[in-house]
């Protein structure tokens, strides 16, 4: 189903944290997305997430997101899920209020459209048991970054569900059963009722607990999970040993977690003074921002090693094509500079100049056909040689442009000459490289394959009159030294 202007359209019902990051993910998507929500805040809390998610998410890749949709806010559910491919319900989590939310939503929504539910606790079943159609879609805060949602009811409205959600960037996994609270909110709760035995006991302050969780085991789930990590922590014995070793551990007096404790206003006075105390000198908005960075730095670390939430991300990217020209060269690169390649000087860091032309360079290796699949068959450049030109700032959140000319493609030789360009059109640096065309098994370098070298004929012939000015300098040349 498209809507007017060929988009796919998704209808969001409850725009607070959980609604405001899907509005914002669906729209960075592409997606038109029609919201409905009775608080006379929503449009602005909603406008001050959607601000975070323009600034976080298109960072973490290096192709354009396509053109954001149109967001519409609406005066009634049945208006908002009106010609909706994809519904997603996110009230607050009482379920009588899901009931009379689903039933509205069954009533009103295209027959074929997808129903997901963010409830974090609920089983379809529960959300269904009055005749309403749903799924569950478990997202994780902050939406518009984090790829997991947690699938749960229906098998082909799961399926149809999981071809959308990845289509804007989500890795969906099925739960296999239906259970109170799914997979990954069981765990959080084991560790969120540890911790509040731990505050109220006066072992450890708010403080303390998020240290020991992001010095330590939070970075390695980022990337490893549970299980790998515990394979790894069994030593060359690996995951029998580890479970001899510990499960033991599983019966001595090192867990509280079967008892809660008593949920009153004294423990909610307690946990809220020393978070206030802990971060109470920023803005939630601030601690947003914050998190959304180092969240796009970590997987855009990830993104390189092509692991976990970094892999999904470049699958995401893959399906991103991109095209176009400038002054007669191709496009091998659009970015979002994010604020991890910035530094103390308050612009982008001398390195991500050279980072950014290296994804230029591998731009243009797909349009010569040296692909990943070229490289799977053991052929690939090395660059020998780079020359880097720092012309203009660059800040936070520019948009950055490049083209690359080839200037020469004889045998194993790819002389490439990239410009990048600010969002405003200044040129913002030159990035001349030297390659040589790679046998990865011998590595030796050999003459590329026939297909390839026949498309660095032709570019070398289109881009063999476009002026270089800046290219073959010297370190420190200036006009006139020669
Ligand atoms: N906050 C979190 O960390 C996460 C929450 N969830 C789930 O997402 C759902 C929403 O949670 P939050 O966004 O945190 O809550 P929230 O309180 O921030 O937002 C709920 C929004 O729903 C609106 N609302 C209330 N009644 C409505 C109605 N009849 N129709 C339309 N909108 C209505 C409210 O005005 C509010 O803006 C819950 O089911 C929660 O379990 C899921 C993942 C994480
Ligand atoms: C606290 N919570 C149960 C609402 C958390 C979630 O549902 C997922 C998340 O984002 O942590």
């Amino acid at each position: 189903m498209m809507s007017n202007n060929g988009s796919c359209k998704a209808a969001i019902i409850g725009g607070g944290v959980i609604g405001g990051g899907w509005a914002a993910r669906f729209l960075l998507n592409g997606y038109d997305v029609s919201v409905f929500d009775p608080d006379p805040e929503a449009e602005r809390k909603f406008g001050e997430v959607i601000a975070n998610a323009r600034r976080s998410l298109p960072a973490l890749y290096d192709r354009p997101l396509p053109q954001e949709g149109e967001l519409i806010f609406c005066e009634t559910l049945e208006q908002a899920v009106q010609g909706a491919d994809y519904v997603q319900e996110s009230v607050p989590e009482r379920l009588q209020l899901k009931h009379a939310v689903h039933a509205a939503i069954t009533n009103a929504a295209p027959a074929e459209a997808v129903i997901g539910s963010s409830t974090s606790g609920f089983k379809p079943s529960e959300l269904c048991s009055r005749g309403a159609r749903a799924i569950v879609a478990h997202p994780f805060n902050p939406v518009y970054l984090l790829p997991l949602v947690e699938l749960v009811g229906e098998r082909a409205e799961c399926a149809k569900a999981a071809a959308v959600l990845r289509s804007i960037g989500m890795h969906p996994l099925s739960v296999k059963k239906e259970i109170d609270a799914h997979i990954a909110d069981r765990l959080l709760e084991a560790i969120w009722r540890e911790s509040l035995w731990l505050v109220k006991d006066g072992i450890a302050t708010t403080e303390d607990i998020d240290e020991a969780i992001r010095m330590g085991f939070g970075l390695r789930f980022a990337q490893m999970g549970l299980f790998e990590t515990y394979r790894i922590a069994g030593g060359e014995a690996g995951m029998r040993h580890f479970m001899g070793q510990f499960g033991p551990a599983l019966s001595w007096p090192w867990t509280k977690l079967m008892d809660v404790p008593k949920f009153n206003e004294e423990l909610v006075d307690l946990i809220a003074g020393q978070s206030e105390d802990q971060s109470g000198k920023k803005t939630i908005r601030e601690l947003e921002r914050e998190r959304d960075d180092n969240l796009v730095g970590i997987l855009r670390a990830l993104k390189v090693s092509n692991n976990a939430g970094g892999k999904v991300i470049s699958d995401h990217e893959a399906t991103l094509a991109f095209s176009g020209t400038h002054d007669g060269m191709p496009v091998t690169l659009r970015h979002q500079v994010p604020a991890s390649w910035t530094d103390y000087n308050g612009h982008m860091n001398e390195a991500f100049y050279l980072e950014a032309g290296s994804r230029a360079t591998d731009g243009f290796m797909q349009l010569i056909g040296a692909d990943s699949a070229y490289i799977a068959k053991g052929l690939s450049y090395f660059t020998v040689e780079s020359h880097v030109r720092y012309l203009n700032e660059v800040h936070e959140g520019d948009r950055l442009t490049a083209t690359s000319q080839l200037l020469s493609g004889q045998g194993k030789k790819m002389h490439l000459f990239h410009r990048l360009f600010r969002g405003d059109g200044e040129l913002a640096a030159t990035v001349e490289t030297l390659l040589l065309h790679t046998d990865l098994n011998a590595r030796r370098t050999c003459v590329p394959d026939g297909s390839v070298a026949d498309k660095l004929a032709e570019f070398e012939r289109m881009h063999a009159d476009i002026p270089a000015d800046g290219a073959g300098r010297f370190v420190g040349e200036r006009p006139g030294d020669r």
